[in-house]
């Protein structure tokens, strides 16, 4: 157990000694002697001396004259300081004066009353546990002594870093009762040193010192960690008398006695008057054992009490006055009382744990805090820095909106241009597709046809959908479906417009479409059929690009709803143009036969390989290039198609799970059937951008994302390409081209021109990357390529002539393209060392021939990209390169109408944001 000053008692804060003075009657020796008293108290507080000319006054905190009994004294001089122990707060009550004075008359009374108290109050607090120790010393000839030990060997004086001053050794017996006390006081008296003076027969040679130490605690917390105990000790004090030797005849032992006793009281004295000072001045506390015990009862912690006993008698009168001038100094000394608070020991590790970290914080805070001047210097710098993005984000939105207007005005010029090309049928604002998470698993996209009088509202009957009501499902993986693994990606870009679930559209475009589990299903859907169509689900032409969105995937058809439309005929687009009230959805149903599932499905390869997101595709460019990973380059081409070739071979494998669930499946299924006929009743459809694309009637055509890529892509797409005799023939649109590779050839050729005039011109290597990574050859980006060859050859023609050319508030002349351009290389080598880790680097200049102990590898490189036009292999690399320094990775989320308008390479200025859009805007 710690003592711990936990608090300060207000009552005892600054409180000074209790000082009172004690008369005692004359005794029968002095009465013998005819003594006289020339002592007289005149009030509660003052007694006066008579015997001369001008009598003198002193005054006291209380005066007890010679007809008061012990009681009074007690009472009024020291209980209220006594019982202060019962409340945590350590006491001390003494008396001080000449032998004979009755000091040991008066401490007796007081110790016998006040352990009376204590008792009393035990007994009327039952609510708290108390144990009260007792203990007892004599210091005789400066030597502490135990009285409640029969072996009279001195005890040690300790400093104690807590408690203080330390009586070592000390007997401390747990008072059983009042007897056991009563018992214990008779032995002390019994052990103290008395002797016989002149004065007094029984007279105490030396200063006795009795403990009652009182424990509390409050029972309820007994026993408990959190218990904390109330500790305090009362000392009562009955000191040696402070006579001088010669009065008491003293000789011998007496005289040496004396001697000790004189010493201990001329300490008490000395401390006692500096206290009264109050100054700040060395105490001489260690000079006597009396006062070094008495410590913290003198100004210390404590209440202290002091009783000056005086003799009435005339022949002692110079030892009273002596002890009244004792008095008037101990009256002055301040003392500041606190309670003394135990705690166990588990509170007590607590509590210096908090303190601990309450001191590490600070020395944290002290450490960390900056001063105030580099705190200003930072914000301002802030500040600036905020100034500078608010300036970037204003010009930023001058060019969007000037690209807007281009685009919108590109648009209408499209539209009036060919009239051949049909509107998106609008089927009305509450049609379009309902677009809701079912659960975490899954998007499902609802759709409910109208009613004749809606679609009389909208115009001519014919335009409007046959579509019975219908829900396509596309499951998603999560982390509590571990088994929908393997990923299947999916192109689920931009925002969807979430009808019921406030899903974010981050976390819906994060949800990636995947191949069927089979127990999942069977579980979700176990009382339906189901067909497995693989439709892709276009949304374009919206009316908002920033909300342009693409899903791709496997999808399921709940054909229980169709189903019910089995008798009658359906006329269902291949490609259902949806016209909502914010957002146009282009559904484009794939052709192949749809196999029909009673309840389970099964993973599918094909489905895997069907899709690739484009950041997988984004990897496998840099994997290509060289930047990572570095190994199947050889069969890449550079582009994304290659990946669909294999989804549509996989997708024809016989020994594919898809082909053996084809082959097993029933093809005369009604779902199958119904599918195919509503598939076989349409011949084209009207895209978004307002361009007639035609579909291959085929049940086994793909979309144009699988079936216009490259070469070898076009030799895996041979087989169908003579059934898709029914192209018009028409240039320069792709609708031109009676087969998709022809289609694709073109688009190789167009590219080919544009990537040279990009040369020629000096064409910021970023717009490059991005054009060719984005526009790639679906019959939809002709437009954009249109476009940039026109303006290519416009602004090839401008330098050719020598001229320039005004963009943007800007003058572009060769000239300053070819600045901006070796600007924008340097750019990209800086980049170099911040995107690509070292290994990629070394890697990269490899192999594109740079020596890696050559300087300026990084701006050699930079120099290289882009450089060759007829290389399609270092083009592709090109992109690749540039696309992972400038963190241009999902191209497919980009939005084409945005793109292209300006090719200006001042531009390309490095990208603080990341995110696709911004880059992208920076653009224009
Ligand atoms: N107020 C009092 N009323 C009656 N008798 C008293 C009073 N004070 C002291 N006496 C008596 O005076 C005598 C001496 O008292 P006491 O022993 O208490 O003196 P003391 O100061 O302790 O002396 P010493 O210092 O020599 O021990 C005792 O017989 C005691 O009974």
């Amino acid at each position: 157990m710690v003592v711990v000053e936990e608090m300060q008692e207000p009552m005892g804060c600054g409180e000074r000694i209790f000082v009172s003075v004690r008369l005692r009657p004359l005794n029968n020796k002095e009465i013998d002697r005819h003594d006289v008293c020339d002592w007289e108290c005149i009030s509660d507080n003052t007694i006066i001396y008579r015997n001369s000319l001008y009598p003198t006054a002193y005054t006291y905190d209380r005066v007890f004259s010679s007809d008061c009994p012990n009681r009074q004294v007690y009472e009024e001089g020291a209980k209220e300081i006594a019982l202060s122990v019962v409340r945590g707060i350590n006491s001390t009550v003494f008396a001080y004066g000449q032998t004979t004075s009755g000091k040991t008359y008066t401490m007796t009374g007081i110790t016998e009353y006040a352990m009376a108290d204590i008792y009393d109050y035990i007994q009327r607090h039952k609510e708290r546990g108390f144990i009260l120790k007792f203990s007892a010393m004599e210091i005789y000839n400066e030597l502490a002594r135990d009285l409640l030990s029969v072996d009279g060997a001195p005890l040690q004086i300790l400093d104690d870093p807590e408690s203080g001053t330390v009586v070592d050794g000390l007997t401390e017996e747990t008072l059983r009762d009042w007897n056991h006390f009563k018992e214990l006081l008779s032995i002390c008296e019994a052990q103290r040193q008395i002797g016989e003076t002149s004065l007094n027969e029984t007279s105490s040679r030396s200063h006795q010192i009795l403990r009652v130490t009182v424990e509390s605690s409050a029972r309820e917390f007994l026993g408990n960690d959190k218990s904390s105990t109330l500790v305090a000790s009362v000392n009562f004090v009955d000191l040696a008398g402070s006579e001088r030797a010669s009065q008491t005849s003293a000789a011998g032992a007496r005289l040496k006695e004396g001697c000790h006793i004189n010493r201990g009281l001329l300490t008490l004295g000395t401390v006692i008057r500096k206290l009264s000072k109050g100054r700040n001045e060395h105490i001489p506390y260690r000079d006597s054992k009396l006062t070094r015990i008495l410590q913290s009862s003198l100004g210390g912690n404590a209440r202290t009490a002091i009783i000056c006993t005086m003799s009435p008698a005339r022949i002692h009168v110079e030892q009273s006055r002596k002890t009244l001038l004792f008095a008037s100094c101990a009256k002055e000394v301040t003392a500041n009382a606190r309670v003394n608070l135990v705690m166990s020991d588990k509170a007590l590790v607590k509590k210096f744990q908090r303190e601990l970290a309450r001191l590490e914080n600070e020395l944290r805070i002290a450490g960390t805090k900056p001063t105030s001047s580099i705190f200003d210097a930072l914000l301002r710098e802030k500040d600036l820095e905020i100034e500078k993005l608010k300036k970037e984000v204003a010009i930023l939105i001058q060019q969007r909106d000037l690209a807007w207007s281009v685009v919108e005005g590109m648009r209408q010029a499209a539209d009036n241009e060919s009239p051949r090309y049909e509107k998106p049928v609008k089927v009305g604002s509450d049609s379009y597709p309902k677009l809701r998470v079912r659960d975490r698993d899954s998007l499902s996209i609802g759709f409910r046809s109208h009613s004749p009088s809606e679609r009389q509202s909208f115009g001519s009957e014919e335009n409007f959908l046959q579509l019975p009501d219908f829900k396509l499902t596309i499951p998603c993986p999560s982390a509590s479906s571990p088994q929908m693994s393997p990923r299947i990606p999916v192109f689920v870009g931009g925002t969807f417009r979430q009808e019921e679930n406030n899903y974010e559209n981050s976390e819906v475009s994060c949800k990636e479409v995947c191949c069927i589990d089979s127990n999942l299903s069977v579980n979700r859907y176990s009382d339906s059929s189901f067909s497995e169509c693989r439709p892709k689900i276009h949304q374009y032409n919206s009316s908002s690009p920033r909300e342009s969105s693409a899903i791709s995937g496997v999808i399921e058809v709940d054909n229980e709803d169709i189903s019910k439309q089995e008798s009658k005929p359906l006329h269902l687009n291949k490609n259902i143009v949806f016209a909502p009230t914010e957002k146009t959805y282009l559904f484009e149903l794939k052709d192949e036969p749809c196999s029909c599932r009673r309840s389970r499905f099964t993973r599918s390869r094909s489905c895997k390989a069907s899709l690739m997101t484009c950041s997988q595709w984004i990897e496998k460019l840099e994997a290509n290039a060289g930047i990572s990973p570095m190994q199947n380059a050889k069969d890449f081409t550079g582009t994304p198609y290659n990946f669909d070739r294999k989804s549509s071979e996989s997708k024809l494998d016989p020994q594919s799970e898809a082909g053996e669930l084809i082959r097993n499946e029933s093809p005369t299924s009604s779902t199958s059937a119904t599918l195919n006929e509503l598939n076989e009743s349409q011949s084209s459809f009207t895209s978004a951008a307002g361009w007639s694309v035609p579909i291959p009637e085929n049940k086994n055509s793909t979309d144009f994302r699988t079936s216009t890529g490259g070469s070898e892509e076009m030799s895996c797409n041979n087989k169908y390409e003579d059934q898709h005799d029914d192209y018009p023939t028409m240039t320069p649109t792709p609708e031109t081209y009676r087969s998709s590779s022809a289609w694709s050839s073109e688009f190789k050729r167009i590219q080919g021109e544009i990537i040279e005039l990009w040369h020629a011109c000096n064409v910021s290597l970023v717009h490059r990357t991005y054009f060719f990574l984005l526009f790639k050859g679906d019959t939809k980006d002709f437009i954009y390529l249109e476009v940039e060859h026109r303006r290519l050859s416009f602004l090839k023609n401008v330098f050719t002539n020598g001229k320039q050319m005004v963009e943007n508030g800007r003058v572009l002349t060769r000239a300053s393209s070819e600045k901006a351009l070796r600007r924008e290389r340097q750019m990209l080598s800086q980049r170099m060392s911040k995107r690509l880790s070292k290994a990629e680097r070394d890697n990269l200049f490899l192999k594109w021939g740079i020596e890696l102990n050559v300087k300026q590898r990084r701006l050699k490189l930079a120099n290289l990209l882009w450089s060759d036009c007829k290389d399609t292999e270092r083009i592709a690399e090109s992109a690749a390169i540039v696309a992972k320094l400038v963190g241009f990775e999902n191209p497919e989320k980009t939005f084409k109408e945005m793109f292209g308008l300006n090719f200006t390479p001042e531009q390309h200025t490095p990208m603080r944001n990341k995110t696709l859009k911004r880059s992208v805007m920076s653009l224009l």
